[in-house]
């Protein structure tokens, strides 16, 4: 297999380490122009891969026909890379999924995915249940209400700094409340999970948010209640954060290994 990985961040390396156990045949990252020769460098490459590329041209990447591309850089690498990829008929995993929240981004890549016959591949990234919930969507309305939980920390440099004094915080604070759209727009490093639930579910406006800063809380929380005349449930989900970046839930790079997993297995759950 040859795995293709947009960044090489918190994400991308701690999947890096993953791999070692069971290396891909070939491996190329893409990361920013003065980070290149750094990445080059990493042992954690060559214990990944058999072969390994470094570029920061996401034209070298293409050139060399990966299998599967991963993207783990955020909402702006998204809309610089994501079209190409789809376009050139590989299969793309979008981890900053809440860049679908933009109509127009989100119809360009659909439109990119058709013309090249590469898949965007949707992961469930922090949470879980996605399957029950997109199976549920198809047998009519459902409603959907998500609460996101995190300590303060993880919410430095968002808009919740205006809304709260997140360093004297002395009980848990809703810091958000409104569509899933609005959430995935304002907090893009923090709320894809919300986008998630979007697009399995009742879609970006019908999809509620809650978003929470608590002095308490010791990992993100994720927990969504699902209403339909098919049936009803409730997910919760203590995530352990990253060691590397507090924001993102250790299970969202469980995540991405599952999805190489179902690109390299014959037998795929
Ligand atoms: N679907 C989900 O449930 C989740 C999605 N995410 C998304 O995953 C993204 C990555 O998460 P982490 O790895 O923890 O973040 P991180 O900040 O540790 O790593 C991101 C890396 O991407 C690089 N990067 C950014 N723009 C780039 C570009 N244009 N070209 C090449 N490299 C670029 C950065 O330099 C950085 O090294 C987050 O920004 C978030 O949008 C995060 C958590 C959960
Ligand atoms: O990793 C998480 O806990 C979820 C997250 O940051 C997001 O939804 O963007």
């Amino acid at each position: 297999m040859h795995l293709a990985i947009i960044g090489y961040g918190n994400i991308a390396q701690s999947v890096l380490r993953w791999l070692a156990a069971r290396p891909v045949d070939q491996l190329s990252v893409l990361t920013r122009p003065a980070a290149r020769k750094r990445v080059q460098q990493d042992k954690l490459l060559s214990a990944a891969a058999h072969h390994v590329f470094v570029t920061d041209s996401m034209d070298e990447m293409l050139a060399g026909h990966p299998d599967l591309v991963v993207e783990c850089a955020g909402h702006q690498a998204v809309i610089e890379y994501a079209p190409k990829a789809l376009k050139a008929g590989v299969d793309l995993v979008l981890v900053s999924i809440g860049a679908m929240a933009d109509e127009r981004l989100s119809q360009a890549l659909k439109e990119a995915a058709i013309a090249g016959g590469g898949k965007l591949i949707l992961p469930a990234g922090a949470i879980g249940g996605i399957d029950l919930l997109a199976a549920l969507s198809l047998a009519g309305e459902v409603a959907v209400k998500y609460r996101g939980t995190k300590p303060p920390a993880a919410w430095r440099g968002t808009p919740a700094e205006r809304a709260t004094d997140l360093d004297n915080l002395s009980d848990m604070q809703v810091i958000f409340d409104g569509t899933a759209r609005q959430a995935a727009t304002e907090y893009p490093r923090n709320a894809n999970v919300a986008a998630t639930l979007a697009l399995a579910g009742a879609g970006f406006d019908a999809t509620r948010v809650e978003l929470i800063a608590d002095p308490a809380a010791r990992g993100n929380r994720h927990a969504y209640d699902v209403a339909c005349a098919a049936g009803r449930f409730t997910v919760q989900i203590d995530n352990a954060a990253s060691p590397e970046n507090a924001r993102t839930s250790v299970a969202t790079i469980y995540s991405v290994a599952r999805e190489i997993n179902r690109k390299r297995d014959p037998v795929i759950i």
